[in-house]
């Protein structure tokens, strides 16, 4: 039998997932710097045995054999989905044949979710509903609906009698590293990339469920990806500020840039903003993790974008990093565009398309011909003083 290592979180409840080190994207956009993980949990009752969620597909195996180290797959009594996507449901057909007496256990919504994707036999159902419980003996599972975190299904598992939350995708960070959250410093780094990433576009549901929890005295939040906490405080209160929106005196610098003229421009914002005593992320969309800007996205008061002129509109890429800010809803006050065009221009008149239906109010934009001049120049730094100026207020 392989080695594997089972951590038992707390008395009963082992984590049986998997860590998947050399995944590198997922969702086929986000990149995975140190791979992620994929976590399912038993939980042992005096009487009753239950699986929360299962694992990616291509680790059926390792799970079988980590469950059947510990307890009986076969024995199984009830399987729980959380959350429909195959990262965590893959291997709901493998469990449920595995285990012939397993009930499948989740809301109306995660059956409807799950029938899109996996086969499920109709007689083994069990539907619950916010606030319904599960006897396991000793062990109640308590369910929560949390809908959109991260799909409209999504729902969270609370075993009251340890304080353990199975949080599913909230709380979630990708990494392979570490198995609690003491383990890795960097830590809440990595989780408000994965806010940004996953969570930023339904903050308001986040805030939401934060308030539907916020009794239980947690003790021990077991997401679905990364470490558990075991200091659940440490992944609270970052969410509390995330999930309100509050934002920080920062601007966010993304742009792109063939010859340097777009580059000169957003160089020049970036100087007078930390002149202004703003703070400053800079990132060169075609060398830039895309994560990283996800996670400066969580809490930057300004995004400033900086695009070039290509074909009658916007670079390519900055088109792309621009439609996916948006997007994520960041809750950026304020907006600049900048850019530098050869002959017709277009890349401003399109940037003011894509973001104009957003919240952020576009409060500058400059569109030079060829290489900025030093008059050009000045009335960049003009901008930077002026949004510097509306940032503090
Ligand atoms: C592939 C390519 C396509 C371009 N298409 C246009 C265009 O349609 N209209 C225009 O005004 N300029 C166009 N340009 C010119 C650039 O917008 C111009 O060189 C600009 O100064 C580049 O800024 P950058 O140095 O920040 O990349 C194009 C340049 C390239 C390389």
């Amino acid at each position: 039998m392989e080695t594997y290592n089972i951590p038992e979180i707390t008395r009963n409840v082992f984590a049986v997932g998997s860590k998947d080190w050399n995944r590198r994207i997922f969702d086929s956009l986000i990149p995975l710097p140190e791979g992620t993980s994929y976590n399912a949990y038993l939980v042992k009752g005096e009487k009753k045995t239950a699986l929360i969620d299962t694992v990616n597909p291509g680790f059926e195996e390792e799970l079988e054999t980590k469950i059947n180290v510990v307890s009986d797959l076969e024995k199984l009594d009830y399987l729980i989905m959380n959350h429909a996507e195959p990262d965590h449901a893959n291997a709901i057909r493998f469990v449920l044949e595995k285990a012939p007496e397993a009930l499948f256990v989740t809301t109306e919504k995660g059956v409807k979710m799950a029938k899109l994707y996996h086969e499920l036999p109709e007689a083994r159902i069990k539907v619950v509903a916010e606030g319904d419980s599960l006897d396991l003996g000793g062990k109640t599972l308590h369910f929560i609906e949390a809908p959109w975190l991260h799909w409209p299904e999504t729902m969270f598992t609370y075993i009251p009698d340890d304080k353990v939350l199975f949080s599913c995708d909230f709380f979630g960070a990708h990494t392979a590293q570490g198995v609690y959250d003491e383990d890795i410093e960097e830590l809440v780094s990595l989780a408000k990339r994965y806010y940004g990433e996953i969570m930023m576009p339904f903050a308001k549901m986040g805030a939401r469920a934060l308030e539907k929890i916020k009794d239980f005295g947690i003790e021990i939040i077991a997401p679905s990806h990364g470490p558990i906490y075991k200091n659940p405080k440490r992944i609270l209160d970052p969410y509390e500020k995330w999930t309100q929106g509050k934002t920080e005196n920062k601007a966010l610098i993304v742009y792109v840039s063939m010859w340097g003229s777009t580059r000169e421009m957003v160089r020049t914002i970036a100087e007078t903003l930390l002149k202004e005593g703003v703070d400053v992320r800079m990132y060169d969309l075609a060398a830039s993790d895309i994560g990283d800007v996800a996670r400066e996205l969580v809490d930057s008061r300004a995004v400033v974008f900086g695009t070039p002129t290509v074909l009658g509109g916007m670079h390519p890429l900055a088109l792309y990093g621009t439609y996916l800010v948006k997007a994520l809803n960041p809750p950026a006050k304020y907006g600049v565009v900048l850019g530098s065009f050869g002959w017709g221009g277009g890349a401003l008149k399109q940037a003011g398309e894509l973001l104009g239906p957003s919240k952020m109010e576009i409060m500058g934009t400059l569109q030079v011909q060829g290489r900025a001049s030093k008059e050009d120049l000045k009335k960049v730094e003009e901008i930077g003083r002026e949004l510097a100026r509306k940032m503090k207020t």
